[in-house]
């Protein structure tokens, strides 16, 4: 594999001051940790803002950002390095085409991911969509299914078009919980999480403007309509997702090549259905037979067999 091409982060003087601060904090904190490289995977459909959600973390127009959804684009990893800690983000195409999940593009990004080490997801819609449907739940199911469901216990949801005036004189707050909810829901249908998993399975959602007319603070910070500054918040719950003691995903031959992950299980179904059958299945009818070929027996055999007991 080619050595990827790491360069240092000179773009975080791009954003204020006081974002600056906050990220370098969040980096100290992880290097506390001995976290030493973080690599996020950027997924979701076309068009959701993923591309434009790198550039805002990395400070700098590193992906290219398209109005009009592109085609046959390449998973693209960008990797930065700042005081002995590398941040990598592999942006990645979006996964529907022509009302389907393409698997051609899954194939592709799986590949481009071997031997890599996924330590967060960050799955990416729009927060100004108005509802979830099949097709959302096909790309969830998509994606357990190349990763296994242990990949949502290492992400975070990302709702772009954070700046917006929810419909209907909506209040925003119950707006944002109602996408999310539904959003979150269709992610639990879609990787299989049970009630019972929900705890181990927590799965935070943060807001991002990634647009140039974002609003911001006093210090220049982009802000969402609550006056929170994201990029630092985004941030901050990435490290938490990353620090939570679920295992990272490393993507290896085996992942890529092998049975869909979740299913790994059920290739013992043969061995286990074998061994009841000699262990369970096999005694009984024994037993039964012999309790057959007895009863057939006259009672003068079993007699002198000595199985009759004193009752003869
Ligand atoms: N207003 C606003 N526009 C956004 C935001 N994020 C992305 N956009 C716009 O949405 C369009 C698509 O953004 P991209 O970042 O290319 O989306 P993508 O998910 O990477 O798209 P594909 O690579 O085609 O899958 C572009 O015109 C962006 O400028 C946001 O938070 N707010």
């Amino acid at each position: 594999m080619a050595a990827q091409l790491v360069r240092e982060w000179t773009s975080i003087q791009q954003f204020p001051c006081a974002t600056q601060t906050k990220l370098l904090e969040l980096v100290g904190k992880l290097k506390q940790e001995n976290v030493n490289t973080l690599t996020i995977l950027v997924m979701g459909k076309g068009g959701v803002g993923k591309s434009s959600t790198v550039n805002s973390i990395i400070g700098e127009r590193v992906v290219a950002v398209s109005a009009f959804q592109s085609e046959g684009q390449r998973p693209v990893m960008v990797s930065r390095s700042r005081a002995g800690f590398t941040l990598n983000i592999i942006d990645t195409p979006g996964l529907i085409e022509g009302g389907y999940v393409n698997d051609q593009a899954l194939q592709i990004i799986k590949r481009f991911l071997l031997n890599k080490t996924i330590d967060v997801l960050l799955y990416v819609d729009r927060l100004d969509a108005y509802r979830v449907d099949n097709l959302d739940r096909q790309v969830i199911k998509a994606i357990t299914d190349s990763f296994g469901k242990g990949i949502w216990q290492r992400s975070l949801v990302v709702l772009t078009h954070a700046q917006l005036s929810p419909p209907d004189g909506l209040n925003y707050d119950d707006f944002f919980s109602r996408r999310s909810d539904a959003l979150l829901k269709v992610i639990r249908m879609g990787a299989r999480i049970k009630k019972s998993e929900l705890k181990d399975f927590a799965i935070p959602v943060v807001l991002v403007e990634n647009s140039g007319r974002c609003n911001t603070n006093d210090s220049a910070e982009k802000i969402l309509p609550n006056g929170t500054s994201w990029i630092p918040s985004l941030v901050e719950t990435i490290t938490n997702v990353a620090s939570n003691g679920s295992k990272s995903i490393l993507v290896d031959k085996k992942l890529i090549d092998g049975p869909n992950p979740n299913e790994r299980h059920k290739l013992l179904i043969p061995v286990i259905l074998a061994l009841q059958y000699l262990f369970v299945v096999k005694p009984i009818q024994r037993t039964i037979k012999a309790d057959i070929s007895r009863e057939m027996k006259s009672l003068w055999e079993l007699r002198d067999m000595g199985l009759s007991g004193n009752r003869f």
